[in-house]
């Protein structure tokens, strides 16, 4: 279980998309100033995991707690004003814009809802320096590499001034120095009291970064632990192993 204070926490959420059961009773927790992981193989559940947790998608059954409070029928912009940002797997940039303007829109939709006052410019020079994107911040998405994209996503989720952060597969497409530095960045967010969780496929990154792993299967959670407990977890590695023979055949 994780040491900082439990921020949001998922009690026996089950979607179904027909006959699937992509997610079965799955308890995950995540806690303030940790990195928590989601792993699992292709098509375990994660991503619908994330949905269910930022109201895009509806379970069949179970709660979604924030701060203990249920907001499982809560939209997904209501969850936002409580704190949730996240991004998406395929990234979501306006690739005709700059790096600076994909960040600062996020921004502005803030401010133009009259929640918050701020000054949007320096908000967003504090992100773009926070997240080591001001060397390319006049440079328009299309013309970037991929990694750094993908971190672009994830400042542009940071000018809403978070809480919770859910990142499905942002080190993908980076190069190993761009995961290094990336790594930093998220070590130091956590450091500031976010809470972070990761979907991700680069599993030293995870075992790396996270406090608390939890592992999905065909939407079940095998296990659930720190990085050292997963390793050693026989149903993780069988679930590992298992992908590693069917990548061979
Ligand atoms: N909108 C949908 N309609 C029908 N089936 C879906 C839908 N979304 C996901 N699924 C199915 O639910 C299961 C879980 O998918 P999900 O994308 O959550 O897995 P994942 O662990 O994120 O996979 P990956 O690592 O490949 O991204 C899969 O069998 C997938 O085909």
């Amino acid at each position: 279980m994780p040491e900082g204070k439990t921020l949001l926490e998922t009690r026996g959420i089950t979607v179904r998309f027909g006959g699937n059961t992509a997610v079965d009773d799955v308890h995950v927790a995540m806690a303030e100033g940790e990195i928590t992981g989601l792993i699992g193989p292709n098509g375990a559940g994660k991503t619908t995991v994330f949905n269910t947790i930022t109201g895009l998608q509806k379970p069949a059954s179970g709660r979604v707690l924030l701060d203990g409070d249920d907001i499982t029928g809560l939209s997904p912009s209501k969850r936002a004003r409580r704190g949730m940002a996240r991004t998406f797997q395929r990234l979501e940039l306006f690739l005709s814009l700059s790096v600076r303007d994909n960040v600062r829109v996020a921004g502005d939709i803030l401010r133009s809802t009259g929640r918050e006052r701020f000054d949007l410019d320096e908000r967003t020079d504090q992100v773009l320096e926070r997240t080591g994107l001001t060397d390319i911040a006049d440079r328009d998405v299309s013309d970037i590499p991929i990694g750094r994209a993908r971190v672009v996503e994830v400042a542009r989720a940071l000018m809403t001034s978070p809480r919770l952060l859910l990142l499905d597969e942002p080190a993908s497409g980076q190069t190993e120095g761009e995961t290094a530095v990336f790594a930093e960045m998220l070590t130091g967010l956590a450091a500031e009291g976010l809470a972070v969780c990761l979907v991700e496929h680069d599993l030293p990154l995870v075992m790396k970064l996270c406090s608390t792993i939890h592992v999905l299967d065909y939407g079940a959670l095998i296990a659930s632990g720190t990085p050292a407990e997963i390793r050693e977890s026989p149903e993780v590695i069988a679930a590992y192993i298992g992908t590693e023979e069917a990548a061979h055949e």
